[in-house]
């Protein structure tokens, strides 16, 4: 099952497993669950109570730090990890795990090999689960210096993953890059050649997945 957070997203998945030899169209659930984790976890688990699957895919647009990779490129998940769940204080931010509560990081799947699509870099490292998009470059220093592992940030992987785990199922996390992760500067989003690479992702990352 893949899930998105909005209809573009899910449609642009679509449209690129419609072109697969094999009818990966048909082997794959594609559901439209929401922005942001409480929704996607919400949708996912739903989901997964209805019928058995073999693996989850959170996919859709997210922000890569520009350090890491350009706009369009595909970021693919190693970890999944929960960036800022957690507590703040005089001493600074603790997450959860540090405060005792659960876990906020989730291994991944990443799919190999995915190679460069149709001239987009292929990008692996850690993808951050925010609930707030980064605005100001002050923030994502933050993330960088405790996730120095991390190439992006979205808003559902890390729903995704726990509902996969309820349900003691592998997830991926894959995302376009729409945007760099920095000082506020929607004009420069370019969700149009984000949606196009994860419509030419789509049949790799299943093909990676399902082998
Ligand atoms: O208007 C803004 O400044 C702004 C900043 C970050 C995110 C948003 C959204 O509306 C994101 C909603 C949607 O898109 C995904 N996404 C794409 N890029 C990012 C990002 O840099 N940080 C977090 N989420 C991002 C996200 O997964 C949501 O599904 C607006």
């Amino acid at each position: 099952m893949v899930v998105t957070a909005v209809e573009a997203e899910r449609a642009a998945f679509e449209r690129g497993l419609a072109g697969s030899a094999r009818d990966l169209r048909a082997a794959v659930t594609l559901l439209a669950g929401g922005v942001g984790a409480a929704m996607a976890a919400a949708a996912t688990a739903a989901t997964l109570a209805r019928e058995p699957y073999d693996v989850v895919v959170s996919a859709g647009i997210g922000g890569v730090f520009p350090e890491r990779g350009g706009l369009a490129d595909l970021l693919v998940a190693e970890r999944i990890i929960a960036a800022d769940l957690g507590a703040d204080g005089p001493e600074g931010f603790r997450s959860v795990t540090e405060l005792g509560f659960g876990v906020t990081v989730v291994e991944a799947l990443a799919p190999h090999p995915l190679t460069p699509v149709n001239g987009c870099e292929v990008v692996r490292g850690d993808l951050l689960t925010v609930n707030t998009g980064t605005g100001t470059a002050d923030r994502a220093a933050w993330l960088r210096a405790r996730h120095p592992a991390a190439v992006g940030e979205a808003m559902e992987g890390y729903g995704v993953a726990v509902a996969a785990a309820r349900f003691g199922l592998p997830v991926a996390e894959i995302r376009a890059a729409s945007n760099l992760v920095g000082p506020r500067d929607r004009a420069a989003w370019r969700i149009g050649e984000a949606l196009d690479t994860l419509a030419r992702a789509a049949v790799p990352i299943m093909e990676g997945l399902l082998g």
